[in-house]
């Protein structure tokens, strides 16, 4: 089993307020865990210091066992590993193949090659044809899954999702639960908020409960603050 993530000692506060601490949590590579919790229990703010958009205040953050230095320029490098997708996506005001392209050119991959991975994501989120759409005339269930094929065009090792399914029809939600559930076998590690009760039991996910900023239960449970601080659900 390999290590993704492994925090130690990890709070975070704005201002006066403890909004996260956690004393110690691991992330399996190619794992599926669900992040749930109550409206301000810590979920994203867990999930912007997953991405390394986010220093927490205290503790440490190690990835593929490495502490992450927060000033260090090889940061940069690290971030591009993990994608972060936010629950309502930004969009740029172009076409669709425009946007799933974005990341993708970035990395410096241009002509066919840029073509076929568009294509291929656009796919993959079953949105094949809506290369030249507007983006900004898109649903919302359909703009998410042009954000989600955004995100799988990179074939990130790490996606980060925060309520993905929270703004979108039935339809989409079934299709990017299905799409998300098999991330992991194709090498992508996935942790995702929800509030959806049934969603850690349909999606076969790990679970991590937070209340008030700290775990309530984790993925497995080697460590024995689980117990300590293990509470009833309150999704
Ligand atoms: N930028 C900020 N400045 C001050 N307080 C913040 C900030 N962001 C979050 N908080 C506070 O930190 C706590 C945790 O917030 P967070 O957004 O991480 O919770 P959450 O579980 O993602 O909530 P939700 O389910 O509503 O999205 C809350 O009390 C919130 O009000």
């Amino acid at each position: 089993m390999t290590i993704l993530y492994h925090l130690t000692g990890v709070r975070h506060r704005y201002g006066d307020r403890l909004a996260l601490e956690i004393p110690e949590l691991a992330i399996r590579q190619g794992g599926l865990y669900l992040l749930t919790g109550a409206n301000g229990s810590g979920k994203s703010t867990l999930l912007q210091i997953l991405a390394l958009l986010m220093p927490p205040t205290a503790g440490t953050v190690s990835f593929h066992g490495r502490p992450i230095d927060w000033r260090s320029a090889g940061l940069l490098e690290i971030r591009r590993r993990v994608t972060l997708l936010h629950q309502v996506p930004y969009l740029f005001n172009e076409s669709v193949a425009g946007n799933v392209a974005f990341g993708l050119r970035a990395r410096g991959i241009a002509g066919g090659r840029l073509r076929q991975l568009v294509d291929e994501a656009l796919d993959m989120v079953g949105l094949s044809g809506f290369q030249k759409r507007r983006a900004r005339e898109l649903s919302g269930g359909e703009a998410q899954r042009v954000a989600m094929a955004r995100a799988l065009a990179i074939a990130p090792e790490v996606l980060l999702l925060d309520e993905p399914l929270a703004n979108v029809d039935r339809q989409s939600a079934a299709f990017l639960e299905e799409l998300i559930g098999g991330l992991p076998a194709r090498g992508t590690s996935v942790v995702m908020t929800t509030h959806d009760p049934e969603q850690p039991i349909r999606l076969g996910g790990e679970r991590i409960h937070l209340v008030a900023g700290r775990l309530a239960a984790v993925p497995e449970a080697p460590h024995s603050f689980v117990q300590e601080n293990c509470q009833h659900a309150d999704l």
